[in-house]
């Protein structure tokens, strides 16, 4: 029977949501990592990002921490750490063990999609564009094998690494070269309960190893892994090991992982750490960590005309162009499994 008029009424289902998305951030303990998420919110509402920054804290980290986020209009969620099975490893650093809680935001499925950033990361410029690469793919940026951290290898051994796999030719004697190998400190996801258990479990039958949930990671996702370009995720050690491979101006997010390079703890000492483009990181992370015109608080005293004012936003960063996705999705579509999927042409 057709519907009267007046009672027309429409199927819930038929009224599309429109997609929830959030950058996600891991802080763990009561030391200096909080200053990391906070540089981390500010650079974010800096490039005018559209979505909100969640932050997953492990019960350590102090009630004061939290307050910080929260003034700076972060989410903080509380999660339950995650152990690897009983194990020997030798992590690459020890406390790596900590970072398999990150695991947990596979379980913040109120949102559809998330890009997960570490703590020791800035975003320069705007790359809410991720947000609509395909779904179904896990998409990261590529790593280096060449750090003494990597020792433990048979590529660092040889000499092989991904980033320029003509220099060292992977011998056929051990088989297959190494599958493409990601930096877990920045990826694309899709939250999941049925993968969040699934990775748990897998987790509990799996024999931890140096990178820790890095590692393991890159197992799991192996099969929808897509790498993405080094600008969304300029692991700094790429500097000094393949300079070529680096166009500085165009890096859009920068992930200070090399040792001595945390801004917040830099002195310089360490190799490498009295370069001058590493200097100017620094800096560049310190302006905005200290520029309170990014404080939430600053920002809402000032009436709404005034913000716009109040942000001396780069010409090239104001309100974001829309960057289209088109080249991005076309490369995905054809990228066989090795091809790097092309930074959109705006972007
Ligand atoms: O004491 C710690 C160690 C690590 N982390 C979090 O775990 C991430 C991964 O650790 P880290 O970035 O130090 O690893 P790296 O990328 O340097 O290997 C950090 O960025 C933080 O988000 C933290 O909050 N507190
Ligand atoms: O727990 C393992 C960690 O492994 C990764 O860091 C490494 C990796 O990038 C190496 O390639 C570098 O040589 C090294 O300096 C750097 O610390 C992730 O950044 C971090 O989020 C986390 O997953
Ligand atoms: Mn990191």
């Amino acid at each position: 029977m057709a519907p009267e008029l007046g009672s027309l009424s429409v199927k819930p289902s038929a009224i599309a949501k429109p997609p929830s998305r959030a950058y996600v951030t891991f802080l763990a303990g009561n030391g200096d990592y909080v200053k990391g998420v906070v540089g981390l919110v500010k650079g974010l509402r800096k490039v005018k990002s559209a979505y909100p920054l969640v932050v997953a804290v492990l019960p350590d980290v102090p009630l004061e921490h939290r307050r910080i986020l929260e003034d700076q209009g972060c989410i903080v969620r509380e999660i339950e750490p995650v152990y690897p099975p009983e194990n020997q490893t030798q992590f690459a650093m020890a406390y790596y063990v900590i970072n398999y809680s990150k695991l947990r935001i596979w379980e913040f499925v109120e949102y559809d999609k998330m890009i997960y950033l570490d703590g020791d990361i800035q975003v320069y410029e705007n790359i809410d564009h991720l947000f609509d690469l395909p779904d179904g793919n896990f998409y990261a940026v590529m790593d280096c094998f060449c750090e003494k951290t990597w020792s433990h290898t048979p590529q660092y051994k040889i000499g092989y690494c991904q980033q320029c796999p003509e220099k060292v030719q992977w011998p056929a004697e051990l088989g297959q070269p190494p599958a493409l190998y990601f930096n877990a400190g920045m990826f694309v996801f899709e939250p999941s309960i049925a993968t969040y258990h699934d990775l748990l479990k897998t987790l509990m039958i799996t024999p931890p190893t140096p990178f820790a949930e890095q590692d393991f990671l890159n197992m799991y996702f192996r099969n929808i892994y897509k790498p993405i370009p080094l600008v969304y995720n300029l692991v700094l050690a790429m500097l000094w090991r393949h300079p070529e491979n680096v166009e500085l101006e165009k890096v859009k997010v920068v992930h200070y992982c090399a040792a001595g390079s945390k801004p917040w703890r830099y002195t310089g000492k360490e190799p490498n750490m009295d370069r001058e483009d590493i200097k100017m990181l620094v800096k560049k992370w310190w302006d905005i960590y200290n520029d309170e015109t990014l404080d939430l608080k600053r920002q809402q005293q000032q009436p709404p005309q005034a913000v716009a004012s109040a942000i001396p936003v780069p010409a090239d960063e104001v309100s974001p162009e829309p960057v289209s996705m088109q080249p991005f999705i076309e490369a995905l579509t054809q990228a066989g499994a090795v091809q790097f999927v092309a930074a959109p042409s705006a972007a």
